[in-house]
């Protein structure tokens, strides 16, 4: 963890009298993803999409109506009051007004309905399109912290904008088809009426949608930080941190970390939260003046008997109501804007280039020949030393490799390699005569079967944590019980209490948790279960296993891999001994290799490290 970098590092802080702010710029490019978005909604609900146009329409028109029947029903109460009309005549427009308002309440509560459905959806659209990108990602743009931001931007907000920008364009949709109706009611009276229900409604919107724009680049810029506090929360929440936690006491430290991250964010929504308070409200000012302005010269014309009570009702009506479709509908472009910038942060994500393509073969032009490494380089990215420098090897059929070197030294970073969970950056990797990168991806990983020391722990049923290793046969108990019984454990599972279908880890209920060297019989039965393998990769697996299991588990592990290639890395070398061909490497380098009595011959690292190892045990 580091936490000492500055937060501010990498700001872009618009400075007085500096060049055109880009985001600025940006500013209508944005709006390039109204369309996509729109795409999306459309792909996942036609029906609720047509829904939605056709009862925003209706709820659009209807105000305008509700108004216009509202002056009939106040000048035909007037004229019957002055005995110019019968009673009995209002009754039809009031229940010509209720229908209308029925109507209207039914529309925007079906509104709410289908908006609620069409939600649920798309969130679960959104969600798997980005999981199923992140499927076809590398490994290597997983380790890019960027990245890492740029999939959890997209995932914390961009589920739920597609639906927003949506249901704010047909909202907007809605109160321009209203205000247009007002507008038209309103034009009777004055034209100047339309120009001052229009320009008092400006101001407010471009200070909400500057204020969006700064709410989003903080969102943005905040992405390390919201990344340290997930984090912390984690070590200070999670069981498997627990421990440590406690015994190092690291909790007050944590926890005050946490806090400061909080104050500093705070800090900057405070501010903005204030500066939008503040504007928002005299900025609002301005319409409410320009209302009351508007029933003064509405009540003066009717006073002057230019206008009907009735007339004048409708137009206080449609004044204020017009002013209200007016600033909903000019926040809902604002709010657009914001679910665009949010979007874009979606789209850029998706735009990441997937993994490179790989090729099609299924067999090599040199069946039998092995795996070959041939001037093999690679730098992880933004390293400044290469984890790997020409790397020479060849491993044929039958024959078992194994991998020494101290802790950093390339060994598990060649199997990345040889997994294609990295490209090689100079050099070839050959299976069967071919390049690595022309194999059919399916068919490689078939050939391949591989436990790293860093395997995962499902919180799945036993059954399934060993099925993970071939998922054809994920549910395959016949299967599991193989693996088991050749990864010895067996034994260990026939005494939890469901068997195979025991709950595994702390997650869920009745999970049952495993000792470090159990877990490890787990995952060798997992990498056990790929029997087409007959490349068979064993990376550390052993460590927390007792010597009697590690020296039966490699015997087992000879028996099956008699035709096939192995690798193991281990720095044990009571096995390491028994390999055909053990490489040596040092930071990156192959620096000796051989069998175990030609490197004890040689009398280099080796032979030193072994001795060293049989004289602790003397
Ligand atoms: N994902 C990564 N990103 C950047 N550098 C890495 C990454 N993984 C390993 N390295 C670096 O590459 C070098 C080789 O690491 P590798 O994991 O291959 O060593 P190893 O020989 O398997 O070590 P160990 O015995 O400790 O498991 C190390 O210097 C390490 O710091």
């Amino acid at each position: 963890m580091v936490f000492h970098q500055s937060r501010h590092q990498g700001r872009r802080t618009p400075a007085a009298g500096a060049p055109p702010d880009p985001e600025r710029t940006r500013f209508f490019s944005v709006f390039r993803f109204s369309g996509r978005a729109l795409g999306l909604v459309w792909q996942t609900s036609r029906g609720l999409t047509l829904t939605i146009g056709a009862l925003t329409l209706v709820a659009g028109l209807l105000p305008a109506g509700v108004a216009y029947v509202g002056k009939w029903i106040v000048d035909g109460a007037l004229a019957a009051m002055e005995g110019r009309a019968e009673a009995a005549s209002l009754i039809g427009w009031i229940a010509l007004e209720c229908t209308l308002v029925a109507a209207l309440a039914g529309a925007q509560r079906a509104l709410d309905v289908c908006q609620s459905l069409l939600r649920a959806q798309l969130g679960q659209r959104v969600n798997v399109i980005i999981l199923e990108k992140a499927l076809r990602m590398e490994l290597a743009q997983f380790e890019d912290s960027e990245f890492y931001d740029r999939l959890t931007r997209a995932r914390r907000e961009a589920s739920s904008r597609p639906l927003s920008l949506v249901m704010r364009t047909f909202g907007l949709i809605q109160n321009l088809i209203a205000l247009l109706s007002y507008g038209g009611l309103l034009l009777a009276f004055s034209p100047l009426a339309v120009l001052v229900l229009v320009l008092a409604g400006l101001p407010a919107f471009v200070a909400e949608t500057r204020f969006s724009g700064e709410a989003f680049r903080l969102f943005r810029w905040r992405a390390p930080e919201t990344r340290k506090r997930a984090y912390l929360e984690m070590a200070l929440a999670r069981e498997d941190f627990a421990k440590e936690v406690k015994i190092f006491d690291l909790g007050p430290l944590f926890l005050q970390r946490y806090r400061q991250i909080f104050n500093d964010l705070y800090q900057e929504d405070r501010n903005l939260t204030l500066r939008r308070g503040f504007w928002g409200y005299v900025l609002g000012l301005l319409g409410t003046l320009s209302l009351y302005g508007a029933y003064a010269w509405i009540g003066w014309s009717a006073v002057q008997g230019a206008l009907t009570i009735g007339s004048m009702t409708m137009y206080f009506l449609v004044f204020k109501q017009g002013q209200s479709a007016f600033s909903a509908g000019l926040s809902a472009v604002g709010g657009m804007f914001e679910d665009n910038l949010y979007l874009s942060n979606l789209y850029e994500f998706l735009e990441e280039p997937d993994a490179l393509p790989a090729g099609s073969a299924k067999v090599g032009p040199k069946p039998g020949d092995g795996v070959r490494f041939e001037d093999v380089w690679f730098t992880y990215p933004g390293a400044g030393e290469p984890a790997l420098c020409g790397i020479n090897l060849h491993l044929k059929p039958g024959q078992k490799l194994a991998l020494v070197g101290e802790n950093g030294s390339g060994k598990t970073t060649l199997i990345k390699l040889l997994t294609r969970l990295y490209e090689v950056e100079r050099g070839r990797i050959l299976l069967d005569g071919l390049a690595l990168c022309d194999w059919d991806r399916g068919r490689l990983r078939e050939r391949i079967g591989v436990i790293f020391q860093d395997f995962v722990r499902y919180q799945m049923s036993v059954g399934e944590n060993i099925g993970a290793g071939d998922v054809t046969a994920f549910a395959d108990r016949d299967r599991w019980q193989t693996a088991a019984e050749r990864g010895l454990a067996a034994e260990l599972i026939d005494r939890l209490p469901d068997g195979y279908d025991t709950q595994l880890g702390r997650w869920f209920h009745k999970g049952q948790e495993l000792s470090g060297g159990q877990w490890q019989k787990i995952a060798v039965a997992r990498a056990l279960m790929r029997r087409e393998a007959d490349i068979l990769v064993l990376d550390e697996p052993t460590a927390a296993l007792d010597a009697e299991a590690e020296a039966r588990i490699f015997e087992q592990f000879r028996e099956m891999t008699q035709d096939r290639m192995a690798i193991l890395i281990s720095h044990r070398f009571s096995t390491v001994r028994q390999a055909d061909l053990i490489v040596v490497l040092r930071r990156g380098r192959v620096m000796e290799q051989g069998d175990h009595a030609t490197l004890i011959q040689l009398d280099g690292d080796y032979a030193r490290l072994f001795k060293l190892q049989a004289k602790g045990y003397q």
